[in-house]
């Protein structure tokens, strides 16, 4: 029996008295399994993953020596819990070197290095690397009993060892007729707080989630002997009868596994990395910041569910399971090592989906169309980096536009000049309008939408775009006959002294609907170039150096005034000067409002102000009349309605 571990240190000595001496690190296996069980592992079910991984590698070991030999896992629940393989098994003197030596491992080379051949040679034939991954049993149990016989050494017997959470393990030798055959048992005692995790139950389902495309055969036996059969052929590894029964297998799987029915199936087949499996394009769409979660098997053994590094970014909208000899996991094995060959599979399955893509537009535009219609943002942001799906998918893509939701394509065949705009307020605000005047306007708020808009010239020579401005607008509606500009020039200059407050213009001009009296043309940059302004006029010295410098010239809103509409009309001919301030104030707050941007503290009040005036001017006419139907309380006794405040 091993010394238990040394945890004491020598007293110190000074170097003249001892020159060198040298020691051997001592471990301390419980702080190791914490550190494991809290920091390495996200949960205690890991431990029946590496137990399956153990048994599967000693059954790869055995059939590289005896390709016939057998291949059985079998997991009971009934004492506690045991995992019996039909492995290599091991010798006494391989349960020291490699089961009682934390860090080794039977699957490198005899120097043991985590690179070069030793590496290599695991990563091709084992699924174990580390040499740790026994420990994670400790997350479940104290103590762990392995019983063992070798196949590479027929003549060894077998070998019982008993290890602790505590470091301490002992060995003896059990009769032969203990393990009649080669392989190995091993048997965990579950801590009554981790009893949960060995239950029949809960053991199926983490067999099933961690096992299910293994190669060998996987069975969990319960205490009254039924048997559950954990793993199956992958469809995609599966012989079918036809193309549709394949598809059909594999959306069934998809089904099975995560729960929805794809809109497509795309197989993936990497033979360099014995990469296989399937992607599924999600019926529904997703933000694109919400991650699929992959589902990657390494060998038959589930490394992650979560493994979003498995394609790129814009890859949103499939969900992938693939199985794969070639990537490398991590020391919990819970994700992909982030390498080379990971970054090479990650570029060619983003290839295979883009190969995908393109080609449905000439094998199944209906699935094509279905499909941009379910995920035309993860499409346009694919578009954007990659001019030849561009210009494959232009045709296909929807965009809003002031002629409806259309494609680019339809939209340039009527508007050779494409105006766009840069939020979806500007777009609801101006469209109605700038439609009636035959300008083709293309809603550039939402996303990827502008950037897309803005690189049509380089797909269709002969079209041009430019972003909506105030001005284009304005000069696209129809000027009004200079008598009527004349007429309407007083009560236009009162509306130039109100909002020219708010750094906006006036003018007055023609357009459809005739329903809409105002329209305020503005953007969120000229709004911030305004709001900047402010500040340097407010502040002083060094402060307002740097925000004068970053002045360019302040763009002006403008306010149209649409002599089409009849309360406009009334309005440019009124004479009282309060009214014809009531009347501007009352125009720019609803044009205001109808912008749908948050209001400045000075235009709230400019509302309030206007809603009082027009109650008060209401009531007035309302008065009027009651004293043309007998008397009532005159003009010169009415009390100013917005208080002593506008008075002062
Ligand atoms: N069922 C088994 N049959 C034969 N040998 C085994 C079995 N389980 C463990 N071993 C031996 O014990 C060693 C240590 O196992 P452990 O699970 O700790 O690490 P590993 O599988 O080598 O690597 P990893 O940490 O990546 O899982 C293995 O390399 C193997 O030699």
């Amino acid at each position: 029996m091993p010394e238990p571990p040394l945890r004491s240190k020598e007293p110190p000595v000074s170097p003249s008295e001892n020159p060198t001496s040298a020691h051997t690190f001592q471990v301390d296996l419980r702080g190791l399994v914490d550190l494991l069980s809290h920091h390495l592992y996200s949960s205690p079910r890991v431990y029946l993953r590496e137990l399956l991984q153990n048994a599967v590698d000693a059954i790869s070991a055995r059939q590289a020596l005896d390709p016939s030999a057998p291949a059985a896992i079998t997991v009971r629940t009934d004492h506690g819990l045991t995992v019996t393989d039909t492995g290599i098994g091991l010798t006494e003197q391989d349960v020291h070197t490699f089961l009682a030596t934390i860090g080794r491992s039977s699957k490198r080379d005899a120097d043991g290095r985590l690179d070069g051949d030793g590496l290599a040679r695991a990563r091709g034939d084992f699924i174990g690397q580390f040499g740790i991954g026994l420990l994670a049993c400790f997350v479940v149990a104290d103590e762990i009993t392995v019983v063992t016989r070798s196949a590479a050494t027929p003549d060894a017997p077998v070998i019982e060892w008993r290890g602790g959470s505590d470091g301490r393990y002992t060995i003896r030798t059990l009769p032969a007729e203990a393990k009649p055959e080669p392989g190995t048992t091993v048997r965990l005692a579950p801590r009554a707080d981790a009893a949960e995790w060995t239950r029949t139950d809960r053991v199926i389902s983490l067999a099933r989630d961690f096992g299910s495309l293994l190669r060998h055969e996987v069975t969990v036996v319960d205490g009254r002997g039924e048997t559950t059969r954990v793993n199956h052929t992958p469809p995609w590894a599966d012989r079918h009868g036809s193309p549709l029964a394949r598809r059909e297998a594999l959306a069934a799987y998809c089904r099975s596994t995560f729960d929805f029915t794809p809109l497509d199936t795309i197989e993936l087949d990497l033979p360099l990395v014995g990469l296989r499996g399937v992607a599924y394009v999600l019926p529904d769409a997703v933000p694109p910041s919400r991650r699929a979660g992959h589902r990657v098997h390494l060998k038959g053994m589930l490394l992650s569910d979560h493994a979003d590094e498995l394609l790129p970014d814009w890859a949103f909208f499939v969900r992938c399971v693939v199985d794969t000899d070639g990537l490398r996991p991590t020391a919990s094995r819970e994700g992909l090592y982030a390498d080379e060959m990971l970054a090479a599979v990650r570029d060619a399955l983003g290839t295979r989906i883009r190969d995908w893509l393109t080609g449905l537009s000439a094998s199944d535009p209906a699935l094509l169309h279905r499909f941009i219609s379910v995920h035309h943002l993860a499409v346009k942001e694919l578009a954007r980096y990659d001019d030849e799906l561009l210009r494959m998918l232009l045709p296909w893509l929807p965009f809003e536009t002031t002629d409806g939701n259309v494609t680019l394509d339809e939209f340039v065949r009527t508007h050779p000049v494409v105006l766009v705009t840069r939020t979806v307020e500007e777009f609801r605000q101006v469209a109605p309008i700038a439609g009636a005047a035959g300008l083709g306007v293309v809603n550039g708020g939402y996303t990827y939408d502008r950037d897309l808009v803005h690189r049509l010239p380089e797909i269709r020579p002969g079209t041009s775009v430019a972003d909506l401005d105030p001005s284009t607008v304005t000069a696209h509606l129809d000027t009004v006959d200079p008598a009527a500009e004349l007429a309407a020039s007083a009560f236009l200059a009162v509306a130039r002294e109100v909002v020219g407050r708010f750094d906006c213009d006036v003018a007055l001009r023609s357009f459809h609907p005739t329903s809409a009296p105002a329209l305020l043309l503005d953007n969120r940059e000229a709004r911030h170039e305004r709001g900047r302004a402010q500040l340097a006029e407010e502040a002083d010295g060094l402060w307002a150096d740097i925000l004068g410098s970053l002045r360019s010239e302040v763009p002006r809103a403008q306010l149209v005034l649409n002599h089409l509409n009849p309360l406009v009309r009334r309005a440019a001919s009124i004479v009282d000067r309060e009214l014809a301030v009531t009347a501007v104030e009352t125009l720019y707050g609803q044009a205001v409002l109808l912008t749908r941007r948050p209001l400045t503290s000075s235009e709230s009040a400019l509302l309030n102000r206007s809603f009082i005036s027009l109650l008060d001017h209401a009531m007035l006419g309302h008065e009027a009349a009651g004293r043309s139907g007998g008397g009532a309380q005159g003009p010169q006794d009415r009390q100013d309605p917005r208080g002593p405040q506008k008075e002062a």
